[in-house]
């Protein structure tokens, strides 16, 4: 099972990530109060071991933006969290991984006919850190790629094994739940990948 953990703002928190077997990091470069400037983040380039991939966050921001941000953070991926084109996605120069807030099964019918590279399933905004997840067997019983899938919203080191063991997707992602106070927690950074990595999927 593979690892997004989004919401990185240092290099300590990144190595913490990538040395316990973090597969992807995110970065965010959209207003948040997790958001960090391109230019640090590019800054931690050699510092940084080459296997992880670097994914970028952005919501409706302008093409010419996000393409610049892409360049001086040296990123692997860009992820687009907001009410992005699929022509504007075509446009990328990067794979893409498109997020999609998931208020209702109606929102699982078309998520496959976007052109990303991954489909990241969140929970939407005024429902993230409530303590609430995503409906698991909702996501499992609509006809999506799990190949493409990237599960996210609301997962932490308790219920990610539970969470994949329901969906079987491609990748999880957490942000909040890998957090003490607002900050990336190393414990809890360690028992959500150990648990993610532990779990083999699929319990029926
Ligand atoms: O995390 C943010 O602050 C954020 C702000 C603007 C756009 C996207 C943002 N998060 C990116 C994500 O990939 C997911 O929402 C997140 O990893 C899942 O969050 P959580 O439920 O807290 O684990």
């Amino acid at each position: 099972m593979l690892v997004k953990i989004c919401g990185i703002k240092t290099l300590a928190a990144a190595q913490t990530a990538v040395s316990s077997g973090a597969d992807f990091i995110g970065f965010i470069f959209a207003e948040s109060s997790r958001k960090v400037e391109p230019e640090i983040v590019g800054d931690f380039g050699a510092n940084l071991a080459g296997h992880v991939k670097k994914v970028g966050v952005f919501a409706n921001q302008t093409e010419q933006e996000v393409i610049k941000s892409a360049e001086i953070a040296g990123l692997d991926y860009i992820q687009l969290h907001g009410n992005e084109s699929a022509s504007f996605a075509r446009r990328m120069p990067l794979p893409v991984i498109k997020a999609f807030a998931i208020h209702s099964e109606k929102d699982l019918e078309n998520l496959h006919e976007y052109p990303a590279d991954y489909l990241l399933v969140d929970l939407p905004k005024s429902a993230s850190g409530k303590g609430l997840t995503l409906d698991w067997d909702m996501i499992r019983k609509a006809d999506l790629p799990l190949e493409k899938v990237i599960l996210a919203g609301g997962l932490t080191p308790e219920n990610v094994g539970k969470a994949i063991n329901a969906v079987s997707p491609f990748a999880v992602d957490v942000a909040s739940g890998v957090e003490t106070n607002g900050l990336k927690d190393a414990v809890k950074m360690k028992a959500f990948i150990n648990e993610a990595k532990n779990t083999a999927g699929k319990e029926e």
